[in-house]
């Protein structure tokens, strides 16, 4: 076993536990006084997180194991309100416990779930995919999506710790994994240059789990991720860098109706972010970012048709105020700004440029 912990700072700090064999250390990101723990997984997962239950068995809490539905559909306020029953038909008090084991989608609907039982209890996040590692089990930020559009629906609610046990990597799909890299290349972007440097020395092998340099990369987002909500957890400013090319994503994905994976949906709005903190004079990364989100193998454009839709779409970007739409855009490397109030010629120009 080889751990690393990550501390995340803020007024009720955690630890993020990276590592192999690292499962019995779950026991320990608990805090004292539980005695039942509510296991939500998805369904179509029960390899992975049945070693979660049975640790948590052995350390001698009585678990209930709360399967949802696979990925995004999981984010609804229908499967949000089954637990809701769930936990009350388990008696799941305040000095109790939620673990989310999952990806992102299942993460972030555990969160939720827990930030809103009985007005919030303790959860502990075991994220089993890179992007849920490397980002969506990290900061405190879940939510639900809604008909009108994703994440609308959410609290702040920290986790008592996050376990990224990095065995389970081994079984994403390819395109899973790949997708999960395009947060961490926003990390590059937005903080962390040394993580573009490493995945533009070899593509290929970023996009394995067994890569010479796939703990590094996860390490180097982690502190990214940690250093900002860590300063700032409920976006009063500075958190909202970590959104860096969602805007459009979010859209994108409203617009497909969840069919696109969130990863790949980043990849393309951080293009248009690119093209927008071009075309508005500040830095121009946009060939460098169309550069590495190709080598390995995430999306770069949409389809030309679609944009009256996302420009809809992203007037409940939850970074607007009031009829302000608001970006993250990049002023230079590493040094992120804000673009509000663009005109709509300009959203419209950028657009063009990441046409298919
Ligand atoms: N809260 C945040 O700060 C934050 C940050 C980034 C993303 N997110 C959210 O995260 C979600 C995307 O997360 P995701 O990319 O992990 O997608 P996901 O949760 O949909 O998981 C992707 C697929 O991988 C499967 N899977 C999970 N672990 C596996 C494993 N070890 N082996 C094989 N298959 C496995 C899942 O069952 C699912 O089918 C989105 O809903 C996004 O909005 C939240
Ligand atoms: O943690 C954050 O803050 C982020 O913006 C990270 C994003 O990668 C993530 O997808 C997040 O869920 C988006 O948040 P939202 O507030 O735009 O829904
Ligand atoms: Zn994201």
């Amino acid at each position: 076993m080889s751990a690393t912990r990550i501390t995340v700072n803020g007024d009720s700090p955690y630890d993020v536990v990276v590592g192999t064999g690292v499962l019995a250390e779950l026991a320990t990101l608990l805090r004292p006084g539980v005695r039942t723990v509510a296991v939500i997984r998805p369904e179509t997962l029960p390899e992975i997180a049945g070693p979660v239950g049975a640790a948590l068995s052995e350390a001698g809490y009585e678990v209930t194991d709360l399967p949802v539905p696979d990925g995004e559909q999981a984010k609804t306020v229908e499967v949000a309100a089954g637990l809701w029953s769930a936990l009350g038909r388990h008696g799941v008090t305040r000095s109790d416990a939620v673990v989310g084991v999952g990806g992102g989608a299942t993460t972030d609907l555990a969160g939720f779930v827990a930030g809103t039982w009985l007005r919030g209890i303790q959860v502990v996040l075991v994220p089993t995919t890179l992007l849920a590692m490397v980002d969506a089990a990290v900061g405190g930020k879940n939510g639900i999506d809604t008909p009108e559009g994703k994440n609308l629906v959410g609290t702040f609610l920290p986790p008592a710790g996050v376990l990224c046990e990095l065995e389970t990597l081994a079984s994403m799909p390819r395109r899973d994994y790949v997708a999960g890299l395009a947060e961490i290349i926003k990390g590059g972007f937005i903080a962390d240059p040394e993580i573009l440097t490493l995945i533009e020395a070899d593509p290929e092998a970023a996009t394995r789990p067994d890569g010479p340099h796939t703990r590094e990369l996860i390490e180097r987002k982690i502190r990214v991720k940690a250093d900002v909500v860590g300063a700032d957890l409920r976006e009063a400013g500075l958190r909202e860098i970590l959104n860096y090319g969602h805007t459009l994503a979010h859209a994108i994905e409203r617009e497909e109706h969840y069919g696109i994976r969130h990863g790949e949906a980043v990849a393309i709005g951080m293009v248009y972010a690119a093209e927008l903190s071009r075309l508005a004079g500040r830095a121009d990364l946009v060939d460098r970012t169309r550069s590495i989100l190709t080598a390995v193998g995430l999306p770069t454009t949409y389809q030309a048709g679609a944009w009256p839709h996302l420009r809809d779409h992203m007037r409940l970007d939850k970074k607007n105020r009031g009829a302000k739409q608001r970006f993250v855009v990049l002023d230079a490397l590493a040094r992120p700004g804000r673009l509000e109030g663009p005109s709509e010629e300009l959203l419209e120009a950028a657009y063009k440029e990441i046409c298919a």
